[in-house]
């Protein structure tokens, strides 16, 4: 199971690392049948789990909902406990949970530990916000009438999520639904359940009250789980990261029983420097947005639109950044990027570089496969003066490849930021705070950034517009989407003295 090139990692607490499903506060380690989870470093097979039949998802979200009637009336205090202790939990096993991230996602180590402090940091945010769920007071017409609203917990939460922050995702819609009196089923991705395991693992130890997180486990079965979350009357809302592909599928299914909906989709982030930006800071952060995760997160800038005379010289910056990089095995602390998730993750990239040379583009540094390191090992490809027609301009690619397209004017390149049916997230970068402040109105995104390409936050609200989806997860407004507005009417008072 381990080769001397990609060894497996130890742990401080080897329980952490789970092989079965957690419904009900017990683990399911048998099945019919099992799914194996690799290692993109190497291939190798790193734990075989059980692949559970539709009848395990159908019992968890049982368990979900008889849960539900004593937990939606737990004090906010205990819930705000235990997610102080679920945070502390994390913080206490970081170096093992980050450990997990790298040897099933591939992303370096350095990468792995900030996910577990941002995943982390969720549990401390809304341990904070469990206690602070206010309704308010209304003046109705009718003056023998008193109106007051209560925000109540919306149910069981349906809770599907991707490989590319498999800690992070969970948490960000885990720890708003619980703080907010919810229950939920967890389907995190075959490619990296370890870490939503070990989760379930902690929650335990957290005092989470049994049947209250669920953690089910399919691969080949996983539409069929979806759909099953999305028709079942018991689950209110289906709170969804990934592909705008699957979350209209999702939305669809979930058409029949109306769910209250959180879509966390695609993006394609356009990251816009004019010539009065400074440049190293530019470059800095362009690196660092880039090739976070090595260009797998939603909102990695796509497309960089940089103005057209200094795109020469920002392009030959980028290229002499990357060539610091160190990209291996994610586990070894030594190097700053590792590979990517899968086959084919990498012949979207190849399929994008291609696209665009074919298309004009001038290439600035090569990169591509890295056979030598492993299948899934890519190095970064810088390519210039991108002809505005490339797929990338179109396509999220999702990895190392960073398309640098020549704008002039202002007017021009928001507009050719707005091409896009995506809206997640923007960067701008100038010093200019007219150009900032105009350009962030105008870019039609969930969040812009400027001046900086690291952003991510619990304290922020995160989601995007158009068909990035809706909803917004972390800050004060990530709680409210677990919940409904109830409005209670007193009528009938007698006359106020
Ligand atoms: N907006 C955000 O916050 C955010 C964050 C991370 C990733 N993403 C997006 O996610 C995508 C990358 O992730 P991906 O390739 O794994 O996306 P994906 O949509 O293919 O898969 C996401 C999850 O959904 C599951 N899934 C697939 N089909 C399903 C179905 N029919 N029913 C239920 N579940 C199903 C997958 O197994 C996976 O766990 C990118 O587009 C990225 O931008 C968005
Ligand atoms: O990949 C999407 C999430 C990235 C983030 O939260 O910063």
């Amino acid at each position: 199971m381990q080769s001397e090139r990609f060894p497996q990692p130890i742990f401080q607490d080897p329980e952490l690392v789970r092989k079965g499903a957690y419904i009900n506060g017990e683990w399911i380690n048998s099945a019919p049948e099992y799914f194996e989870v690799t290692n993109p470093a190497s291939g190798e097979v790193i734990a075989k789990l059980p692949e559970q039949p539709v009848s395990e998802v159908e019992r968890a979200i049982d368990v979900a909902f008889n849960a539900f009637k004593t937990y939606k009336n737990t004090p906010p205090r205990d819930r705000a406990k235990w997610l102080r202790n679920m945070y502390n939990l994390m913080i206490e096993n970081i170096d093992d949970l980050a450990k997990i991230i790298a040897w099933e996602n591939g992303k370096a180590m350095s990468d792995a530990i900030g996910e577990i402090k941002y995943a982390a940091s969720y549990f401390e945010w809304y341990a904070e916000e469990a206690p602070r769920l206010y309704g308010s007071t209304i003046q109705p017409s009718n003056p023998n009438n008193r109106v007051i609203t209560l925000r109540q917990p919306v149910g069981v939460c349906g809770i599907i999520c991707p490989w590319n922050f498999p800690s992070a995702m969970i948490t960000r819609k885990a720890a708003a639904a619980l703080a907010a009196g919810c229950t939920v089923v967890i389907k995190p991705d075959s490619s990296t359940p370890l870490s939503a395991l070990a989760l379930g693992y902690l929650a335990e130890k957290a005092g989470i009250p049994k049947g209250t997180l669920n953690i089910v486990l399919s691969h080949t079965r996983t539409p069929e789980f979806g759909l099953k979350l999305c028709e079942s009357p018991k689950v209110k809302k289906i709170t969804f990261t990934g592909s705008t592909n699957v979350g209209k599928i999702l939305m669809k299914q979930s058409a029949s029983t109306l769910k209250k909906l959180s879509l966390e989709l695609g993006g394609n982030a356009p990251l816009i420097v004019f010539n009065d930006a400074d440049l190293d800071q530019a470059v800095e952060q362009a690196i660092a947005s880039k090739f976070r995760g090595l260009g797998q997160t939603c909102v990695c800038c796509n497309r960089l639109y940089v103005h057209s005379s200094i795109i020469d010289e920002f392009a030959q910056r980028m290229a002499a950044e990357v060539k610091k990089f160190s990209i291996g095995y994610g586990l070894d602390p030594k190097n700053t990027h590792g590979c990517l998730i899968n086959d084919k993750a990498v012949a979207k990239v190849e399929h994008h570089k291609k696209d665009a040379i074919e298309r004009g583009a001038k290439i600035v540094v090569d990169g591509g496969l890295l056979p030598d390191l492993g299948p899934n090992f890519y190095a970064p490809v810088i390519l210039s003066h991108v002809p505005h027609d490339a797929l990338v301009a179109k396509e999220e690619t999702f990895g190392p490849m960073c398309p640098i397209f020549a704008f002039d004017t202002l007017e021009e390149v928001v507009e050719l930021a707005n091409d896009s049916e995506f809206g997640l997230a923007s960067y701008v970068f100038s010093k200019n705070i007219d150009t900032v402040y105009t350009v962030a109105e105008a870019l039609e995104s969930g969040i812009v950034s400027a001046n900086t390409g690291l952003f991510s936050d619990c304290s922020i609200p995160f989601g995007g517009v158009k068909e990035s989806g809706f909803g917004r997860e972390g800050s004060l407004y990530g709680i409210e989407d677990y919940t409904v507005i109830k409005t209670i009417n007193i009528g009938c008072l007698p006359p106020r003295i």
